[in-house]
């Protein structure tokens, strides 16, 4: 499984979540006004109290029937004023805040695809689904609640608050008394509550892996009986969660109680020194009332700030998860020696310069070009062997090469550097002459086509899999024509013919016909420059040799690299390269290297016999 993320920076919530504003800036004006509706309404409430006092100072110590009637139509009409404001900041938040949530999904999707492949060796494929899950979820609901309603409560409780000391500043202190120890207790649970929730938010990350693992991975668990072990595994994860989650609830706990005791101490103070006010005449009974409803109006607002902080929180760790990958450069830092001085055509180091190209060209180099190539993965352990170290290699323009080297020996690394799924670490690969690093993504994707040892297909018809390996260009006499050269028949057979939905990882077919879909897709465009891994693997022998005969002709006119293992496959080529020790070790005709070198000799018929012991 691929490592949990980065470590969290160092910035406050507050700035981290200022990273947000790009998102929101289109929605602002409705924001903006939602948070005035909001901050209206919260007054109007605020003006209940007055009318209070005003009723029990004035018609109800005159017992004027119709003064309280009048009072009480007030009471009802402002009551009725702040439900509405209140649904109509609702209404305004709701829609554009789901426009934010999925934009900001669509941008993470879109960076996930531009990532480089040694991105996705690193990050656990559930990080990534959580963040564009679950954490893009607790965004949305921090823009709809607590951004808005921090500053919605926060003004009510500075108005309150003044309202209450104008009524009688003695009561107003006793009021405010607690004001100091709750916003210590805030600062200490922002902090405290920033590392749980970032813990919490992880783990969920690691849950969805082993959840995804184990749904992918179906078929090995059942085969091998694990699914005790990964029931075990995920019972282990999810208490592990469990306790994270109630150490968070444990903190929001001690918070609230703090919030909610202190000021309900504090308003029975306050009432106790009115009531004795009153008493001795210096305060009007119709005051205290006002204070008092205010005082309790102001309840709510402040007990809510411990989730409304709580929340906020969770949204910064979000935010921050969020950025982790959408801050990761779509090249990797450093990777490419070939990449010198290309940032400036772009942040995907993709796009080079016109110029830079035509510089690359040299004339009489045409065909596949591999010049001191060394390569060592990103992640690799430090001090570790480059896996390919001064690799020189010429395909020539229209000839076939095959690829023979022992197990781990670096083929499919090799294959996997024309398409530049990894960048080079020094060395240069050239198409024609001209370097892979001057060609554009598109370009370079319309030039070489790649089949891998893994064919993946995806939840889309059988026709669409294949023909998502020409760049739109290709139409159903070129689907015929794929499917004929990589002996996929069967298609015809299925249910609804190329339009058959294939399930989700084309696990729905077996290897073998997986393997001859990839190899279609792979010709479909007919590329000038065409790079197989391992394809006739999964085939039988009799198809083997049809999808052979087929193939010759396309390889005819395609300057190939094949990464093969077995004699078949290496009749092949015209050629065959040695991959040993990180260099090309020998190349020549089959014959050739079984005459001339022994470690290719052996390779071959270790392979043989062991074809023919799984024979008999
Ligand atoms: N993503 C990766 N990160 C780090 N090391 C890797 C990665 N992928 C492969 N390797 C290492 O690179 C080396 C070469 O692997 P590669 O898959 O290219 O070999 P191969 O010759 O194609 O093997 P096989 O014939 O078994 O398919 C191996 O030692 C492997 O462990």
């Amino acid at each position: 499984m691929a490592t949990t993320p980065a470590p969290a920076q160092n910035r406050s919530s507050v700035r981290t979540l200022l990273r947000l504003w790009p998102y929101v800036r289109p929605v602002r004006a409705r924001l903006f006004t939602a948070a005035f509706v909001a901050i209206l309404a919260s007054c109007v409430g605020l003006v209940i109290p007055l009318v209070l006092k005003w009723l029990v100072d004035g018609p109800v110590a005159d017992r004027d029937p119709a003064g309280v009637g009048l009072g009480a139509l007030y009471l009802l009409l402002l009551g009725f004023a702040e439900a509405l404001l209140f649904g109509l900041r609702r209404w305004l938040v709701a829609r554009p805040l789901s426009h934010v949530e999925a934009s900001m999904r669509a941008a993470l999707y879109r960076r996930l695809q531009r990532l480089p492949v040694a991105f996705h060796d690193r990050w656990a494929s559930g990080q990534l689904l959580s963040r564009g899950t679950t954490d893009l979820m607790l965004l949305r609901m921090f823009l709809a609640f607590p951004l808005t309603f921090l500053l919605v409560n926060g003004v009510t409780i500075v108005v309150g608050v003044v309202i209450m000391l104008l009524q009688d500043w003695t009561l107003g202190l006793v009021i405010l008394g607690p004001a100091v120890p709750v916003m210590v207790t805030c600062v200490i649970f922002e902090k405290r509550y920033a590392e749980v929730a970032r813990l919490a938010q992880d783990q969920v990350g690691d849950l969805t892996t082993v959840v995804e693992e184990s749904v992918l991975g179906i078929r090995v668990i059942k085969g091998f009986g694990r699914h005790r072990n990964q029931a075990r595994a995920f019972s282990d994860l999810s208490g592990t969660l469990r306790g994270t989650e109630l150490r968070k609830a444990r903190l929001l706990a001690t918070i609230w109680g703090v919030i909610v005791t202190l000021p309900e101490v504090a308003i029975g103070a306050a009432l106790v020194v009115g009531v004795v006010q009153v008493a001795d005449g210096g305060l009007s009974a119709g005051t205290l009332v006002a204070f008092l409803s205010t005082a309790l109006a102001l309840r709510w607002p402040v007990e809510s700030i411990g989730f409304l902080l709580a929340m906020s929180q969770e949204a910064a760790t979000a935010t921050e998860r969020y950025f982790e990958v959408m801050d990761e450069d779509v090249e990797e830092a450093g990777a490419a020696a070939a990449a010198e001085g290309s940032r400036s055509a772009g942040r995907n180091g993709w796009a080079r310069t016109a110029a830079r190209s035509i510089v690359a060209t040299e004339p009489g180099e045409r065909g596949l070009r591999f010049d001191d190539v060394r390569f060592r993965y990103p992640d690799a352990p430090p001090g570790s062997p480059p896996v390919l170290d001064g690799v020189d290699l010429h395909i020539r323009p229209g000839e076939s090469m095959a690829l023979v080297g022992a197990t781990g020996s670096g083929k499919t690394t090799l294959t996997a550097l024309i398409p530049r799924l990894y960048e080079l670490t020094s060395g240069r690969i050239t198409l024609d002459g001209v370097d892979i690093t001057a060609l554009s993504a598109q370009d370079l994707r319309a030039k070489v086509a790649v089949a891998f040892e893994e064919p993946t297909l995806f939840s889309a018809p059988v026709g669409d899999n294949v023909l998502m390996g020409a760049q739109d260009t290709a139409g159903p006499a070129d689907l015929e024509r794929a499917l004929s050269v990589a002996q996929a028949g069967f298609v015809y057979a299925l249910p609804q013919g190329t339009d058959t939905q294939v399930g989700e990882q084309g696990l729905s077919l077996s290897g073998g016909q997986r393997q001859r879909l990839a190899l279609a897709r792979a010709v479909v465009g007919q590329p000038e420059f065409l790079v197989l891994d391992d394809p006739l693997s999964a085939l039988d022998v009799r198809t083997e040799a049809a999808v052979e005969a087929a193939l010759r002709h396309v390889l005819a006119d395609t300057t190939a690299l094949i990464v093969a293992h077995r004699p078949s496959t290496v009749l092949l080529a015209d050629r065959v390269a040695l991959l040993s020790g990180g260099r090309i070790a020998a190349v020549g005709t089959h014959h050739e290297l079984l005459r001339t070198s022994a470690e290719y000799a052996h390779l071959m018929s270790a392979d043989r016999s062991g074809k023919e012991e799984g024979a008999r």
